[in-house]
């Protein structure tokens, strides 16, 4: 199976090398650093179950790679109107594209169903970029479970026990093309169960990147670190309990101890993505992440004060910096 991962940093680089260790034929659309050392050395993955290198074909050059079996589309909410434009040589008519990001996907309301069917989500999409080159029958959902930080160019530390991938084209159902990127990953050490609702799943783990993430950039420490404060702590459960209700009022009801979640928090040390690219001087990826949820809570007519003040600190805080990433 031809697969190739775009956007090689801390999640394309572990999902491409638990692919290579599945048996996967991998390649990668990488740039700048990242794929001269990927060029120069593979990628190295030091994980809890193994630390290991593969190989992979790289290019910055989609054409270069060629058609594809499967393309996994992992870059920040913000650079996907660069993958729109690149992402052509890389698609027969037939070739799957997973989106295993952050955040609510651009491709959200697309086969939803009800009043809010087919809705578009322009800050997400803009000019509809995305669904022009990919289009939504070819789409395919994906939520990454997996705390990566990239320690130099091509090296990726993974701080949790087992990642795991949730794949589930927006409509429901499999097929054989999911099931074979899937079994590949699951080979690979990365655990893929496919599902039949994968916006639960998005919603599943975005509840806990909308209220964990602004505190830590706001922190400017880890989760764990960060959660020590009694009073972060009643703030995340606050912004966990407003992003459940805003999953209800889109149809999603989640089951979830949001105390205890917090609590299980508290032994992650990892620093969320947003904060590493803070840190780094990097643009954040505030759009999908915090900003769109809150619109779509307006939309559904949930009030998330808490959130509110998180997410509206976290962009001020971004702003003042040139850091706020609207889409590209
Ligand atoms: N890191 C983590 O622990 C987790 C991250 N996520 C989510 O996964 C997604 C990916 O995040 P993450 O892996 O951390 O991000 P990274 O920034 O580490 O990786 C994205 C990579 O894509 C590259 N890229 C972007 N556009 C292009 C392009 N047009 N051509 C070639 N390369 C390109 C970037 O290059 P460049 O650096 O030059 O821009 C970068 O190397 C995000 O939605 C994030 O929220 C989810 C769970 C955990
Ligand atoms: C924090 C983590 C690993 C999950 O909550 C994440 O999604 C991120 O770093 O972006």
């Amino acid at each position: 199976m031809k697969v190739c991962v775009f956007g090689a940093g801390a999640i394309g680089g572990h999902v491409a090398a638990r692919l290579v260790r599945g048996g996967a034929e991998v390649s990668v659309v990488a740039r700048g650093a990242t794929l001269a050392a990927i060029r120069e050395k593979g990628i190295t993955v030091a994980a809890r179950d193994a630390e290991f290198r593969a190989e992979v074909a790289a290019s910055d050059d989609p054409a270069a790679l060629g058609p594809q079996d499967f393309v996994v589309v992992t870059v920040k909410g913000h650079q996907l109107g660069g993958v729109a434009e690149a992402i052509g040589p890389l698609l027969r008519a037939d070739t799957p594209v997973a989106f295993v990001m952050n955040g609510i996907p651009w491709w959200y309301f697309d086969r939803h169903g009800g009043a809010l069917d087919g809705t578009a989500l322009p800050a997400l999409d803009p000019g509809g970029a995305m669904r022009r080159a990919v289009g939504v029958e070819r789409t395919v959902g994906g939520v990454v479970y997996s705390a990566c930080t990239i320690t130099a160019p091509g090296r990726i530390e993974v701080e949790n026990e087992k990642s795991r991938v949730v794949l589930g084209w927006p409509g429901g159902g499999m097929d054989g093309r999911l099931a074979a990127l899937a079994a590949a990953l699951e080979a690979g050490g990365m655990g893929c169960p496919v599902v039949p609702d994968i916006r639960r799943e998005v919603w599943a783990k975005l509840v806990s990147n909308l209220s964990n993430g602004p505190l830590c950039l706001l922190s400017r420490q880890g989760i764990g670190p960060t959660l020590e404060d009694e009073a972060a702590r009643a703030a995340a459960r606050a912004g966990l309990a407003e992003g459940v209700a805003i999953a209800r009022g889109l149809g999603i009801v989640l089951e979830m101890d949001v105390a205890a979640r917090v609590e299980a928090s508290r032994s992650v040390a990892h620093k969320p993505s947003i904060l590493q690219d803070m840190e780094a001087g990097k643009a954040i990826e505030m759009e999908a992440m915090l900003v769109q949820p809150l619109a779509l809570a307006r939309m559904a007519g949930v009030e998330t004060p808490v959130l509110d003040l998180l997410v509206g600190l976290s962009r001020k805080a971004a702003e003042a910096t040139g850091q706020y990433a609207p889409a590209a």
